[in-house]
């Protein structure tokens, strides 16, 4: 048990902060845990199971005397609330956030961050499909990454607090530079949950194909496109208007490689289909051979040629 905070602040007290509030308790990592939400009724909730010891109607009132505050809102609102809660916050306070774009957030909170507090922009690669106070579980970020984009001028001994409460919360860190991390996300998370959304919305469009029988038969591969699918609306839209450049960028890239399959298929071109799924086989092994998927039946082994 290692107390690395006396007072933490959630703003946002869904899946995330759910989590986080969980993981901090199991390790007897905060003093006392206090948070805000917008709605009454989430505020009530959250109280009600013990996510938080307080919670307070406005973000200003729960920063207050906080020495960790952690915003955990859609990347849109990120920038309000920075402002907001800025005249409150304590002296030498930690101010992070979990947000799934990096760069956006920086550019809208690190302006109203006065010098006295120390500004550590974070994510975990961590969440499933549902939100609210009831999401959050303890162990959502067991062996999973959290990439922490300091700004180069922050005081060290702050990022690496943070980064310690991060990896006893059971999350890996590791640091990179905000662009850089929306370029990779945009590859491996934001893009893949566009094209989940699309898929869904075909079979949903398809008049030939009864909603019934896309519930019924549905193969596990679009199963995976509907869970992705039912993530929260408000959040998927801020990631995308948030991390433009990058998610266009690998979306023509992506409607290139479509392009070239599709034509792969009308040519009968088997070899270029064969070629192609062989090379994307081997990334899947990779992840595997790599622990990264703590989902996956075989985790942490891929059979080998041969087993
Ligand atoms: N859901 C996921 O899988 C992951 C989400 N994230 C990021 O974490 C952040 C939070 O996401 P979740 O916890 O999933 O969302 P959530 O929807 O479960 O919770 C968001 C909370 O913010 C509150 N909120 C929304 N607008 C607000 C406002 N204007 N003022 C005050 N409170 C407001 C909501 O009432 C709710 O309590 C987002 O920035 C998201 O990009 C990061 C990793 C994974
Ligand atoms: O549920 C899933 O498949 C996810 O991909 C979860 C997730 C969503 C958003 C993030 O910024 C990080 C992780």
């Amino acid at each position: 048990m290692t107390q690395l905070y006396n007072k933490v602040a959630l703003i946002g007290l869904g899946l995330i902060a759910g989590s986080m509030a969980k993981a901090m308790r199991r390790a007897g990592l905060a003093g006392e845990i206090v948070g805000h939400a917008r709605s009454a009724e989430t505020r009530k909730t959250a109280l009600e199971i013990g996510l938080v010891d307080a919670v307070f109607d406005t973000a200003a009132e729960a920063v207050k005397d906080a020495d960790l505050v952690v915003l955990c809102v859609p990347v849109g609102v990120m920038g309000s609330i920075a402002q907001e809660i800025a005249p409150h916050l304590a002296q030498d306070a930690t101010v992070s956030d979990v947000g799934s774009v990096k760069k956006a957030i920086i550019d809208a909170v690190q302006p109203h961050m006065p010098d006295h507090v120390h500004f550590i922009p974070a994510h975990p690669l961590a969440g499933t499909e549902h939100s609210g106070p009831h999401a959050g579980f303890a162990d959502l970020f067991n062996n999973r990454w959290c990439l922490f984009t300091p700004l180069p001028e922050t005081d060290r001994a702050y990022v690496d607090r943070l980064k310690q409460l991060w990896s006893e919360m059971g999350a890996n860190v590791e640091e990179m530079d905000a662009e850089h991390h929306d370029l990779v996300l945009a590859v491996t998370s934001h893009t893949p949950h566009l094209i989940a959304y699309t898929m869904v919305g075909v079979a949903d469009d398809l008049q030939r194909v009864a909603n019934k029988e896309v519930i019924d038969f549905s193969a596990a591969g679009f199963r995976d496109f509907t869970r992705i699918a039912a993530s929260d609306p408000t959040m998927w839209r801020d990631v995308f208007l948030n991390n433009k450049e990058a998610t266009l960028e690998i979306l023509g890239r992506f409607t290139e490689e479509l392009f070239d399959l599709q034509r792969a298929i009308r040519r009968g071109d088997g070899e270029q289909l064969f070629d192609h799924f062989t090379r994307t086989r081997a990334i899947r092994r990779s992840i595997i051979d790599a622990g990264q998927d703590t989902n996956a039946p075989n985790f942490g082994r891929y059979p080998k040629e041969g087993d």
